[in-house]
């Protein structure tokens, strides 16, 4: 996909730029910096609820701890911690030897050769000042004349102290002798205005968007990583891609890398920099000539992968042009010797609400207007939309239809020749893009009220030929599929009867129907490329893997609901898995320094909250929502009484809703407050059986194997019975908390990296030249 901006800048890194100055001490990057945002947890939601906010998974992991005396020692970002089920070792003492943050009185001395004290002050519109110390007032109180000139009396606890110039553009944010949330920023955006948009903070990498073609992810940027230690190079997401594989070979232990930030941050740009990293240095490893043919066939494919996924799974949104709706992980495996042995992707939470209903200024899934714009006469024939474009279809017509610099077309021809790359046969291409198409007929079946007195559902004037050509398209005939829509039939006891539908019940089941062929057919696109790149079989003993997760961050919008709980739970997961791997790194350090210090594990401060989720007992929220989803007489609002009667006040992490129907979580970010309206039905995802057992049984064989377990299967005694109930029906909840938990068993099976991208803006555009305006604490965000 082409970048936001056609813009091409400097190079960074090159001899005559001013390079980021070394400190005196970054010659041996320090093993691990705790970064906890003292900030994070306790955020007031009025702050922090605003339309599209969001926050990644490592929310709070950029600001900084206290500090000691340049020690850093863990802190509790709630204050407080359990010590309780700890595994430290035997000589560390217990005794609280964490300190209060350094008061500013304790400037040692002055910080750059005038003799002036500098300070960081907080600003409503700037979110930091810089100035100098007048005159200490008394009563705690200082005046700061500051750089915008003005000068301010403020209580001298709430300033933060300034690094001298020799800091700037430090590459690692651990060297920083102040480390505070406005020298963090400070230093991030010093560096980004030189396109340096990758700098360390101790164990992770941060990584800013350009939003414009850095020449810095060249062949010879690559060679320059290739095989170098961190201390030999300037911070890059090579050089934590090379890291990882070198630990690989060298230790035989899995990697994983995990790339998370808001949308539009830059996790898919970072993800595909890994992978296009370790398909050029894995390759050449490969020892034999033959092989290292094969293995560039197969490099090639784990590239052209991202094409077809992205046009699949990607649209724009108001924050991104490219937006991925799904989460990933990437799995690339490998051979003893280093070499790439084969691939497999998972992946999560399709946002499948898009097909059917868009947001202004955004579009729907690549692949409606690729198909629209790019397909040949002949397949625009043979999918009945010859002579059709966006404008004429419901699920297209409302959002943009084209990107700024983007063209359809030219993505159509890569996605093909993605296909092609990928082995994907002719006819498989055919049977893909056929399902796309009848999902856009789809849409366009309108319903109305049988008469003025009659709620029950007819089809409008020219819905039925839209139903012919969804139903031509999909393989199935036409009147059991009006029938099955309009008059459904459900079994009452031993009978069966037709149930009288509402237009608004039909266009949902049209809607349902649409939702679940395109995740279906997702799923599926995603298996065949699995398939195709699955050359050694997966799996086999002696290879080794390095995983790259690219996942949505914590979001919290105006109203959250269902999809936000999925995926705050998901990141509240890997915080923890964070927070954790943190943990034990530092406990390592302090063990072999001998250094006392006091046990503190993070990773169990986010556990009440996912319990509170994920518990089936006491019965948590998906459990009860699942209970509560095969309950006949249960409403959404039965449901989130319950929950409250479950956990009101049991739990300083739950209560119920100030306004309307739902509940309030504390995550570790925020709390967010979810609305819990329609939320039964979400986690049943309920498709009409009277229509997929049709679509089971039809005569196209690539839409009968998406929906073969809708079949029918014969008992014992010749009866038929939906496949469905035998117990292969599964919630959403369920099946997120399941893949939650596979994703997190391997993560931890692996040597994890993290990668924190940050947006610098929301107008997606390149850098300008005003200081950042505004930091979140959470997430240090620029809003220029
Ligand atoms: N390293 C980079 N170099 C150049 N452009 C970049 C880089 N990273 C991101 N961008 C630009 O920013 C856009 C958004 O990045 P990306 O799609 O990776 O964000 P994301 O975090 O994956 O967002 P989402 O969660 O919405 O999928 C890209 O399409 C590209 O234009």
């Amino acid at each position: 996909m082409a970048s936001n901006t056609g813009q091409v800048r400097n190079n960074p890194f090159s001899r005559n730029q001013s390079p980021s100055p070394v400190p005196s001490s970054s010659n041996v990057r320090p093993k691990s910096m705790v970064l906890n945002s003292p900030l994070a947890g306790s955020q007031s939601p009025t702050n922090v609820h605003s339309r599209h906010q969001s926050y990644s998974a490592l929310a709070g992991v950029v600001s900084p701890p206290n500090q000691n005396g340049g020690k850093q020692f863990l802190s509790n970002s709630r204050g407080g911690g359990s010590t309780s089920n700890t595994f430290a070792p035997s000589f560390i003492k217990t005794d609280d030897v964490r300190h209060a943050p350094e008061p500013v009185q304790g400037i040692e001395g002055e910080n750059d050769f005038s003799g002036k004290r500098y300070v960081w002050l907080k600003d409503p519109q700037a979110a930091f000042v810089k100035g100098w110390i007048v005159e200490e007032l008394g009563d705690n109180h200082i005046l700061v004349q500051c750089d915008d000139g003005s000068q301010r009396e403020v209580n001298a606890d709430s300033v933060d102290k300034v690094n001298p110039a020799k800091f700037d553009k430090a590459d690692d944010m651990a060297e920083l002798t102040h480390l505070n949330e406005a020298s963090v920023v400070h230093n991030l955006h010093m560096r980004y205005q030189a396109d340096l948009i990758y700098t360390y903070s101790g164990l992770f990498l941060v990584a800013i968007n350009p939003y414009c073609p850095l020449p810095i992810y060249t062949n010879e940027y690559i060679n320059m990583y290739r095989g170098q230690g961190r201390e030999e190079t300037k911070p890059h997401i090579y050089a934590m891609a090379d890291e990882a594989f070198r630990n690989l070979v060298d230790e035989g232990e899995n990697q994983s890398i995990l790339v998370t930030g808001e949308s539009g941050a830059g996790k898919t740009e970072n993800t595909k920099k890994v992978i296009q990293y370790l398909a050029a240095v894995a390759h050449s490893e490969s020892p034999v000539k033959s092989k290292s043919l094969q293995h560039s066939n197969l490099s090639q494919q784990i590239l052209r992968a991202n094409p077809i996924l992205e046009a699949f799974g990607n649209a724009q949104t108001v924050r991104n042009n490219n937006s991925s709706r799904f989460g990933k992980f990437i799995r690339i495996e490998f051979t003893r010797t280093g070499s790439i042995a084969g691939a497999f992707i998972d992946w999560y939470l399709l946002e499948k609400s898009r097909v059917v209903r868009l947001n202004a200024h955004e579009r729907n899934y690549h692949i409606f207007y690729q198909l629209l714009k790019g397909a040949d006469r002949k397949m625009k024939q043979d999918f009945l939309i010859e002579g059709q474009d966006v404008e004429d279809f419901a699920y297209t017509r409302d959002g943009h239809d084209t990107i700024t610099g983007v063209s359809d077309r030219d993505e159509w021809n890569s996605l093909i020749e993605a296909f092609e790359v990928m082995g994907f046969l002719e006819k498989e291409q055919v049977s893909i893009l056929r399902t796309v198409a009848a999902v856009l007929h789809l849409g366009n079946i309108t319903v109305m009220k049988e008469s003025r007195g009659a709620d029950q559902a007819r089809l409008a004037p020219d819905a039925r030929a839209h139903a012919e050509r969804v139903c031509k398209l999909l393989g199935m005939p036409v009147e059991p599929f009006l029938q099955g829509l309009l008059h459904p039939r459900v079994k009452a006891g031993r009978e069966w009867v037709e149930k009288v539908q509402t237009p608004e019940q039909v266009r949902l089941a049209l809607d349902a129907l649409a939702k679940g062929i395109y995740e279906r057919s997702f799923g599926d696109l995603v298996t065949r490329i699995n398939r195709q790149l699955d050359r050694a079989g997966m799996g086999m003993d002696d290879s080794h893997f390095i995983g790259v997760l690219d996942i949505a961050g914590f979001e919290i919008f105006e109203e959250n609901s269902f999809e936000q709980l999925c995926i705050n739970y998901t990141n509240e997961k890997l915080q923890q898995f964070f927070n954790h791997h943190m943990f034990v790194l530092e406990q390592e350090e302090y063990a072999r320094e001998q250094i006392e210090w006091k046990f503190i594990d993070f990773g169990h401060d986010l556990q009440p909250t996912i319990d509170l989720i994920e518990l089936p007992n006491p019965i948590g929220i998906f459990s009860c929502l699942d209970e509560d989803s095969v309950m006949p007489k249960a409403t959404d609002k039965s449901f989130t009484e319950k929950l409250h009667s479950l956990w009101d006040r049991k739990t300083p992490k739950y209560r119920p809703s100030r306004l309307g129907q739902g509940f309030m979580l504390t995550h570790y970010a925020a709390e967010v407050e979810y609305s819990t309206e329609g939320w039964l039905e979400k986690n049943k995802d309920p498709l009409n059986d009277n229509v997929t057992r049709l679509l089971a049984t039809s005569t196209d064989k690539h839409v009968a194997s998406l929906f073969i377990d809708c079949a029918d299967v014969e008992d014992e005694s010749g009866a038929t019975r939906s496949r469905v109930k035998k117990g292969l029906f599964r919630t959403v909840a369920q099946r997120h908390k399941e893949q939650l938990s596979s994703l997190m068993a391997q993560l931890h099976s692996t040597h994890p990296h993290f990668v924190r991208c940050i947006i610098p803006n929301h107008k997606k555009t390149t850098q300008t030249t005003q200081r950042p305006a505004c930091a979140r604490p959470a997430t240090l965000q620029w809003c220029a």
